[in-house]
């Protein structure tokens, strides 16, 4: 018997069952995801995006950090925010969706054809998100945490992709801990274009100190729904 099968999203799942629906424009990528967070809440996958736009998004992050655009990332909610460095270290710009570029409308455009076959085929409700660069120098970290900090009910998908640089080796560290619902630590390497997917309400998670000066960098994002 599974462990979590009154949680929101095995819920979403077995209606599910009884849409025909989910065979016109079947794919495969999201109904590999989707399986996957049905059996374990988490999906790791490497191909979502193009490479092309990896790198574009790579040059984007490091223009915008260079240009000290991006800003401490404070923990709490928005009225109540502090920057606590001993729990979280990045630093992050949000990704205002009606006012993007190029590169990001490509992002975007991607994102939002994954939630309307979300919602489409497993009646999942999304309709809001919200995404943000993160960058984490060398030394920093982001403790063990739930995706709910900002007291918002609404996050139910996490969703990092990974914009290193090609040649991001696993002793810079900054890896991604999951803890399962059985509290095993499943390590996932931030490689570029990786994208991980995971339920925010449910599993706990850390980045490990980076340990090089290579800097670790992502666009974070949750999808909500009302
Ligand atoms: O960058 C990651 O791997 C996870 C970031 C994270 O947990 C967060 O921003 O809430
Ligand atoms: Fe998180």
């Amino acid at each position: 018997m599974h462990a979590f099968q009154n949680n929101w999203l095995v819920k979403k799942m077995q209606e599910r069952l009884i849409s025909d629906d989910i065979f016109a424009g079947y794919n495969q990528t999201y109904e590999t995801i989707i399986e996957d967070l049905q059996n374990k809440h988490f999906s790791v996958v490497d191909h979502f995006f193009p490479s092309h736009l990896i790198i574009s998004l790579q040059k984007e992050i490091l223009i915008k950090y260079q240009a000290d655009d991006l800003k401490k990332a404070a923990i709490g909610n928005k009225t109540n925010e502090i920057i606590e460095k001993e729990i979280r270290g990045d630093f992050i710009q949000w990704i205002n969706e009606n006012n993007v570029n190029d590169i990001e409308k490509e992002y975007f455009d991607k994102i939002n054809d994954f939630v309307t076959y979300l919602n489409r085929t497993c009646f999942m409700g999304i309709l809001h998100k919200e995404f943000h660069y993160a960058v984490y120098p060398k030394g920093t970290f982001y403790q063990r945490h739930l995706d709910t900090f900002q007291n918002d009910q609404r996050r139910k998908l996490s969703m990092v992709l990974y914009l290193n640089d090609e040649n991001w080796t696993i002793d810079n560290g900054g890896e991604l801990v999951i803890y399962t619902k059985e509290n095993k630590a499943e390590t996932i390497i931030p490689l570029p274009g990786r994208l991980v997917i995971f339920e925010s309400q449910l599993l706990e998670h850390e980045v490990k100190p980076v340990l090089k000066n290579e800097k670790r960098l992502s666009i974070t994002g949750w999808l909500k729904t009302r």
